[in-house]
């Protein structure tokens, strides 16, 4: 069972520090737009000297050149996973591949299908979409997997038919994960640990639910357990 990431959605060094400090085991943590563009490169290498495995979540989307030098840069940091939008097509995540795979062949490249705070609607009207959210997830996958991409982020509504139109070893990274007893936001594809597990998601991505609570590693803990299916706390 993969260990659930822990979105690191803060600005500062000294605050992921602190945070990172009440923790005594190895996390998977995810470094965002917010902690990279504060902190440059150097987030990665601090993170990773405390022990730790990054996902690099800069969700890379432009014309295929500009991605493939970007991802020369990337390939050159010691991460396990970053990813790129599958929006922005084949060319440019066949050129975002062979670039990051060529500096970090063990490294995990994914794509973003459809952002876990889009709802069907929203892609109906605002994308002007003939699909729905999930065909398009579906879609977006299949291109993600003909590039040559290590797997997709969507939600765990998706990973059960993701996985049934793709190779057995296609990952699903899946965030928008929340428990009952968490706040409404943003997040419009919402699940609990739970149902993620049930719906076959590979990795669950959390970070509010986490970061924001009054103990964080004992929320840690709570999602963990109910996510590897042990104690539910
Ligand atoms: O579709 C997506 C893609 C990325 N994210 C990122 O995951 C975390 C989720 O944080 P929460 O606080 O648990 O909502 C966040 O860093 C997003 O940038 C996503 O939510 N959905």
């Amino acid at each position: 069972m993969n260990t659930p990431i822990i979105a690191l959605d803060f600005r500062e060094y000294e605050t992921v520090k602190e945070f990172l400090g009440q923790f005594d085991e190895k996390l998977f943590v995810k470094v965002g737009l917010e902690l990279y563009l504060s902190n440059g490169p150097k987030i990665v290498e601090e993170i990773r000297q405390m022990g730790h495995d990054i996902f690099l979540d800069l969700k890379l989307y432009d014309i295929p050149n500009t991605v493939g030098k970007a991802m020369e840069g990337i390939g050159r940091l010691d991460i396990q996973m970053t990813n790129v939008h599958a929006q922005g097509g084949t060319a440019m995540m066949k050129r975002a591949v062979e670039s990051f795979k060529d500096g970090n062949p063990d490294g995990k490249l994914i794509a973003v299908t459809q952002l876990t705070s889009m709802s069907d609607e929203m892609v109906a009207r605002e994308q002007q979409s003939v699909l729905t959210l999930t065909e398009s997830v579906v879609h977006y996958s299949a291109l993600a997997q003909n590039a040559g991409l290590d797997g997709v982020v969507a939600s765990p509504l998706e990973a059960e038919i993701i996985h049934e139109k793709t190779h057995s070893d296609f990952l699903t990274v899946t965030p928008g994960i929340r428990l009952e007893e968490d706040s409404n936001d943003d997040q419009v594809r919402v699940v609990t640990p739970e149902d993620a597990k049930k719906m076959k998601s590979d990795y669950i991505v959390v970070g509010r639910s986490i970061t924001q609570a009054e103990n964080p590693v004992d929320k840690y803990n709570k999602i963990k357990s109910i996510w590897e299916g042990s104690t539910v706390g």
